[in-house]
């Protein structure tokens, strides 16, 4: 990691509630969140299902239903705030600036299009080329996703690729805008665990090979202790505890930090950790 004075990434006190409807009070979904993501650096974001991860990421993008208020002391992405950006800066930013992969790769492809041309697509939605050139540029997509026989691979459909090949197709399709910042939402529930782990190593290859900072988002402690440079534990809207990794799974400090380490599949005592949580 080489950490450069001004993050990529600087949240402050960000504080998201949804409107309530017919006269049901606001349910506030973020709390007083802060973190800071520099170039080069995994973040993980990690807690269990509503703690307002996901609500986290959309805002990021600026892609919060309308019945979402936000507020932050700072959330400025490259030094720039993000809640004051016009359209056309956010279109930007979206995809290009920030890039982002969410769990479901087959509802994020279009079923009667040949994946190539998806990625194609994306190519040319940020940046002006010709046909040739998106599909040459489209094919070293694939090629840095890993994915064999990118050649061929190009012509298929997404229904006729695995679940993993389709997860390395929306992340071509992700960097297809050569972001800055990647946000990963839960990249890898939807798959198998070797799966899982072959996906996992990618991302951390790819944010390490084009230098951007990385977002990863997961309910899985276990699935970040080898990839993220800190661990950001939320739960009911509000950040518990945020460290380097090693130091957060060598000796978690907060109660509810080891609950969520000792409920890991595998991992020995369950017990009075996670009844105090339950
Ligand atoms: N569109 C919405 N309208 C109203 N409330 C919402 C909306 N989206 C999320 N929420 C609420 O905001 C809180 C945070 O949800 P969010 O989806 O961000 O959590 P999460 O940690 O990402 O969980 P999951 O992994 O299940 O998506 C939850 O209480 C959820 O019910």
């Amino acid at each position: 990691m080489s950490p450069s004075a001004t993050p990529l990434l600087r949240v402050e006190d960000l504080r998201i509630a949804y409107q309530g409807s017919q006269g049901r009070p606001d349910a506030v979904a973020v709390d007083g969140l802060s973190f800071e993501i520099h170039r080069g650096e995994t973040l993980a974001l990690v807690g269990e299902s509503g703690c307002g991860k996901s609500t986290t990421g959309l805002a990021l993008l600026r892609l919060l239903p309308a019945s979402a208020r936000i507020r932050a002391r700072r959330l400025d992405f490259e030094g720039r705030g993000l809640l004051t950006l016009d359209e056309r800066a956010l279109r930007s930013v979206r995809g290009g600036g920030i890039g982002m992969v969410f769990q479901d790769a087959l509802s994020a492809l279009n079923p009667i299009m040949r994946v190539g041309d998806q990625v194609a697509e994306a190519v040319r939605l940020h940046r002006r080329c010709s046909a040739r050139e998106a599909r040459d540029e489209a094919l070293a997509l694939l090629e840095r996703v890993r994915i064999p026989e990118a050649a061929r691979r190009m012509r298929e459909y997404p229904q006729r690729l695995s679940g993993g090949m389709r997860q390395r197709i929306v992340i071509a399709m992700a960097l297809a805008g050569r972001p800055s910042l990647l946000v990963a939402d839960e990249p890898t529930t939807a798959l198998d665990v070797t799966i899982q782990a072959q996906i996992l190593t990618l991302l951390r290859s790819l944010q390490r090979e084009l230098d951007m900072g990385l977002l990863l988002i997961t309910h899985d402690l276990g699935v970040v202790a080898e990839m993220a440079d800190r661990v950001a534990v939320m739960r009911d809207g509000v950040c518990v505890e945020s460290r380097p990794a090693a130091a957060l799974y060598a000796d978690p400090q907060h109660p509810y930090t080891r609950a969520l380490l000792a409920s890991r599949p595998g991992a020995a005592a369950i017990g009075a950790e996670w009844q105090a949580f339950a």
